[in-house]
């Protein structure tokens, strides 16, 4: 295998600094796995981490040297053996530019590493104050620690979990402040390094090379022989990787100041304190920085004295009290910085306090998080397109920062960027999963610039453009309100009139009750994750949202039907035992197909044979020219009265699907397994605009004989039901209730049905997706069909909704319930047809020899649909 090139400039860098391969390799390997292979991270600065690494190992090998390079320094070794520092401490110190983030050190914090720890200045700071070192060293508590590690899923260190849960500041920035260390070197190293910043600020004119800003940098350390090390930034709650490391740059939004005792100030949850003269030298600071939720006004601020107007960061070129001390409340909620390096990198920090109460806190792996995230996102924002990912939002966020950053053409602030601007193609697409009532979401300008808009619910953000400032430094500062859905509180206008320039807020159309606020959260997915497929829900026409009720993917019996499933109970003329793969290729029928007729019910397409469905088809809508079966003991009347018995209506003889099951020799895949399958096409629950409620639709157009899903609910015996709908009449309740359906395909043979075994399914608590199947009379799209899998036992079975023509892309699936709009007397509530058919039942045309031309004309119509 041809070396990695960048192994091979590693090794060549490192010779021209005069060390060996030998030396170079497992110093290498072990800052690779420390970095997470981040290749930039190694190589910047021409290999300064890779040589301080090395020498640090050397030294740590070669006590001797490691003394001789440690003269001058002895006083503060002597200080740092003598108290031992906790991980945080020196850290934390770090922050003022005392402690080394070199690999070694993180290393450390990491627990095992072969690495020698750094060195640590025990002085303070030339000039610094005893007051000043003695706030460092308030702020140098030991405190929780957790390591965040991108991509790795064993990268949390976490200490005492009391600690954590008694300070959730999970709040950590990682700081650019490497050149703010002061770390004693040997000599040799000193050189080396010099060399190094030579090299590395070769060909590199736009940026102030390292030695010019080094002149520029105040000297605050005190000490000629000072290097900057990279220090990982650590903040009460979390130590971050080397690899979320500079050179971003916190926004400088707020000089730094000793004077104000820390005890008096609101407690900070993170400092961010970038080295003034390192951002000189390396940056033209693009920052953003948007507050979510309503974040308070930084202690940091408090601490400055506010005396800023419009939040505008002082720029970097004013003093050491310049620097930054940027401090996010406990109270804030979420915090979003965005920065930038002048070579174009991006990075978008985002921190919250939500560890409150959380003792099981731990830290999840990127991936896990990003998962977790987009499954919110899709269910909070009811975002369909399949495209969707958090982190093309972040990227896409990161571009639309930098064309903002860059694009000397919008000079005026008025200008706007989308952040998303895939959005726009999801403007186009089928509103879905959310309610739209206006495109545009109402939302306050606090001071221009900022805008939002909701298309079908997937809500854009649009930020403001940098703004320019005096100093040539663009800084973009936006705190943001966004509060979507009703997901928050009241008192949003009062924010709103509160709001700082650029502020949001979006005000919720519709305020949400409890049930539609636990809807919202975790049924945009109305199938809860039940079924292969996800199906979501719009609302184009109002801010109802779906009814609350239990999705299952399988029929549950209610209590006291008799459903037997056992696997004795299937005899050998029952199942296709001795088949094997899929029993639609064999050249003989098996038992397992459907009527002798016909042989199996599908095709090799999986769609319900034409002639059978044509069949059903008749069957169903014109059942005076077919047998209907009238009972001498009819269990529904029998359910309703069982004292004073009215006679049958009749109930139609059935075409049964048979589907292979679990005690055949066939394959899982077997083209004889179809409803047993579950859901396959792309569907949407909607809300329809001629007034029936919600309704389901296809997404994708259905070929004839699709399979779309199976009436689910919960098994009731008929008696069961009409004594649930006795109650619902008496508890006065107007909710729209699931229509049952009566399984009485069989009733026909048998002599007495009892009542055990005359079933019905309900929706109403418990259901799938078809419990928003509308009704449509007579020339509905599709058509139910029983389906026998699991049992023998003809009097329960699955009923099965099958494409009775080919549907379109967003037609609504309807069913024909069989409802007789005449009978005041059904087991159903009634209602006021609204199917739109011109067979409608409903318009007092049900004169049977009506329906009889109607259906006619149906046939007629299907047959020139069909020939297109
Ligand atoms: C099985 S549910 C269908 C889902 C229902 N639309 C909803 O919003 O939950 C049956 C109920 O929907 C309404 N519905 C169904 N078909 C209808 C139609 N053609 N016209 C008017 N209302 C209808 C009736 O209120 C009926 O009781």
């Amino acid at each position: 295998m041809a070396p990695n090139p960048r192994v091979v400039n590693a090794f060549r860098a490192m010779r021209a600094i005069g060390i060996t391969e030998k030396q170079v390799k497992p110093v290498l390997k072990k800052m690779l796995k420390l970095y997470d292979k981040n290749w930039e991270l190694i190589e910047e600065e021409n290999y300064r981490a890779l040589a301080d690494a090395i020498f640090e190992e050397e030294e740590a090998k070669v006590p001797e040297e490691k003394d001789e390079a440690a003269e001058g320094t002895l006083e503060e070794e002597t200080l740092v053996s003598s108290e031992p520092e906790l991980p945080l401490k020196r850290l934390r110190r770090g922050q003022d530019g005392q402690v080394s983030g070199s690999p070694s050190d993180i290393e450390a914090e990491l627990g095992g590493s072969p690495f020698k720890k750094s060195k640590v200045e025990g002085k303070g700071l030339a000039g610094e104050t005893s007051e000043q070192q003695s706030s460092d060293m308030r702020i140098s508590q030991p405190k929780p620690i957790a390591i965040w590690s991108p991509n790795r899923n064993t990268s949390s260190q976490t200490v005492s979990p009391d600690m954590r849960i008694s300070q959730p500041k999970p709040i950590a920035i990682w700081s650019p402040n490497r050149n703010t260390s002061s770390q004693t070197v040997s000599p040799r190293r000193l050189a080396v390094l010099e060399h190094s910043k030579q090299r590395s600020n070769e060909g590199k004119d736009p940026l102030l090379s390292e030695a010019a800003a080094q002149q520029k940098r105040p000297n605050l350390k005190g000490s000629s022989q000072a290097v900057h090390l990279k220090d990982p930034i650590v903040q009460q709650g979390i130590l971050l990787s080397p690899k979320q490391k500079m050179p971003l740059i916190k926004p400088k939004d707020e000089p730094f100041t000793d004077d104000v005792p820390f005890d008096d100030a609101p407690q900070p949850i993170a400092i961010i304190r970038p080295d003034c003269a390192r951002k000189e030298q390396y940056f033209n600071q693009r920052v953003s920085s948007l507050k979510l939720h309503r974040q308070e006004r930084p202690a940091s601020r408090v601490l400055a004295g506010e005396g800023r107007e419009g939040n505008l960061p002082v720029p970097s070129s004013l003093t050491r009290d310049s620097c930054e001390l940027a401090t996010i409340p406990e109270e804030a909620q979420a915090n979003l910085e965005i920065a930038t390096s002048a070579l174009g990198e991006v990075k978008i920090s985002l921190s919250c306090n939500s560890l409150l109460g959380r003792p099981n806190f731990h830290m999840p792996s990127q991936d896990e998080l990003l998962k977790s995230m987009q499954e919110k996102c899709l269910r909070t924002y009811k975002i369909i397109d399949p495209n969707f990912s958090v982190m093309q939002i972040l990227k896409d966020m990161c571009e639309c920062f930098l064309d903002l950053a860059t694009d000397s053409s919008h000079e005026s602030q008025e200008r706007i960027l989308n952040v998303t601007p895939a959005l726009d193609l999801m403007k186009k697409s089928a509103g879905v999963g959310a309610i739209k009532q206006n495109d545009r979401i109402q939302a306050y300008f606090a001071n221009r610039s900022v805008d939002a808009y909701c298309f079908d619910g997937k809500a854009a953000l649009q930020i403001p453009r940098s703004l320019q400032l005096s100093n040539g430094l663009e800084v973009m500062h936006s705190r943001e309100e966004v509060i979507a859905n009703g997901c928050s509180g009241s008192g949003k206008e009062k924010e709103f009139e509160d709001a700082e320039y650029g502020s949001l807020i979006v005000v919720p159309q519709h305020q949400l009750t409890a049930d539609e606020f636990r809807f919202l959260n975790y049924h945009s997915d109305i199938t809860k994750g039940e079924e292969m497929v996800e199906i979501p829900w719009s609302n184009e026409v109002n801010s109802e949202f779906p009814p609350v009720f239990n999705y299952i993917p399988r029929n549950l019996i209610f209590q006291n039907a008799y459903v037997n499933f056992s696997l004795s109970q299937i005899r050998a003329e029952n199942c296709c035992s001795a088949c094997i793969g899929n029993c639609l290729s064999s050249s003989t029928p098996c038992v397992c197909s459907s009527d002798s007729e016909h042989g199996f019910a599908y095709t090799l397409e999986g769609l319900v044979k034409e002639d059978f469905l044509e069949d059903c088809i008749s069957l169903t809508r014109n059942p005076q020219r077919q047998f209907l079966f009238y009972c001498r003991d009819c269990p529904l009347e029998r359910s309703k009265n069982d004292e004073m018995l009215e006679p049958c209506k009749g109930h139609l003889k059935r075409k049964f699907i048979k589907e292979c099951w679990s005690k055949c020799g066939c394959h899982k895949q077997c083209g004889n397994r179809v409803v047993q399958r579950g859901i396959m096409c792309k569907l949407q629950v909607f809300f329809t605009p001629e007034g029936k409620g919600w309704g389901l639709r296809t997404l994708e157009l259905l070929p004839k004989g699709t399979f779309v899903c199976e009436y689910v609910g919960e098994i009731l015996t008929n008696k069961e039901f009409y004594e649930r709908k006795m109650q619902r009449a008496t508890s006065n309740k107007t909710e729209k209730h699931a229509y049952p359906a009566v399984l009485d395909a069989d009733w026909c043979l048998k002599g007495v049905v009892n009542d055990e075994e005359a079933l019905c399914l309900d929706a109403t608590f418990y259901g799938n997706v078809a419990r928003f199947i509308n009704h449509r009379c007579l020339d509905a799209n599709m058509i139910e069909i029983p389906v026998k899998i699991e049992t023998p036992d003809h009097h329960y079975y699955h009923l099965a909704f099958f494409t009775a023509r080919e549907v379109n892309a967003l037609e609504e699936l309807t069913w024909d319930y069989g409802i007789d709009f005449d009978d005041t007397d059904q087991p159903v509530e009634l209602f006021q047809c609204r199917c739109g058919s011109k067979f409608c039942r409903n318009m007092k045309r049900s004169s049977s020899k009506l329906i009889l031309n109607l259906y006619e004309d149906l046939i007629q119509q299907q047959d020139d649909w069909e020939r297109g």
